[in-house]
């Protein structure tokens, strides 16, 4: 399995801010090493707080870490400079846990869909960017496309809201998609079809996807190996299966007690 995205060491800290200045530093990710493989589905899992959305943000290159390392397809996140890091913008897409909050609510399904192509400068034509955000909507289930593009955001269900903010991000052609909560401010009844829609993108477009989650049953469903974070640190990783009928650190099993709704012990 080649790598696409690959954390090695990372760490990042912060200045807690305490009530007189600045408190002592909060390491929020201690040495962190994750590989994301090319076509694969990897869960980042973890309580609140133990450092998911910091490592989500060191990937997309939003975070400065302090030590190690973060390279996508082998170049160093750090070491991208001019179109090298205007194209990371593109190769690594989030997809956002409220899909509200990625949609411009001012905006028709056809506007969110063009803004993207035309930032990148994607699309030698204007026919061409409309076959391609029809063939992106159209995977993801909106179609025919004609029947939402005049539409607004609030004109949209939730699922299919979250449908469109992934269009978005695949007409761009993206590399890596990180996906953050992506079903739990959902309704459960649609749920299954996101997740389905990830488990498509992999088997059809050998797309990889990082899912940051603590919602245990969505990882189990859709991810090939998971990655488990307990206070900054990623205590145990393996294959799905293995990591969740076999877990072996306390903190893995406290977890899926609580989430198997079981006491924990
Ligand atoms: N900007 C910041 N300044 C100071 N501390 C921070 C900052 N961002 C995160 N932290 C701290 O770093 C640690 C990890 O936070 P992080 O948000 O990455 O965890 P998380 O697993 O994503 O939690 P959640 O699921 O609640 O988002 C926490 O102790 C948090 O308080």
């Amino acid at each position: 399995m080649s790598a696409l995205l690959e954390l090695k060491s990372v760490r990042v800290e912060f200045a807690a801010r305490g009530l007189f200045g600045e408190g002592p530093r909060v390491v929020a990710v201690d040495d962190a090493n994750l590989i994301v493989g090319r076509g694969e589905i990897v869960a980042l899992i973890g309580a609140s707080g133990s450092g998911k959305t910091t490592t989500m943000r060191a990937a997309l290159g939003l975070q400065p870490i302090d030590a190690g390392e973060i390279l996508l397809s082998g170049q160093a996140l750090n070491k991208m400079a001019g179109g090298a890091l205007k194209d990371l913008r593109r190769r690594v897409q989030l997809i956002f846990q409220d899909p509200t909050e990625a949609l411009n609510p001012r905006m028709t399904v056809d506007e969110i869909m063009r803004e993207g192509l035309s930032i990148h400068h994607i699309g030698a034509n204007a026919a061409e960017r409309r076959q391609m955000i029809d063939a992106a909507l159209g995977f993801v289930g909106l179609s025919p496309p004609g029947d939402f593009l005049a539409r607004h955001p609030h004109r949209l269900s939730g699922g299919q809201r979250q449908r469109v903010a992934i269009a978005a991000s695949l007409a761009l052609s993206p590399d890596l998609l990180i996906a953050d909560e992506p079903v739990s401010m959902l309704d459960p009844s649609i749920r299954a079809g996101i997740l389905d829609l990830f488990a498509r993108l992999r088997a059809e477009r050998q797309m990889s996807t990082l899912m940051v989650t603590h919602d245990l049953p969505s990882a189990y469903h859709l991810a090939d190996r998971v990655y488990v974070m307990n206070n900054g640190r990623i205590v145990e990783h393996g294959a799905t299966r293995t990591v969740f009928q076999a877990p072996r650190h306390d903190y893995t099993k406290t977890l899926i007690r609580a989430a198997s709704g079981r006491p924990v012990a």
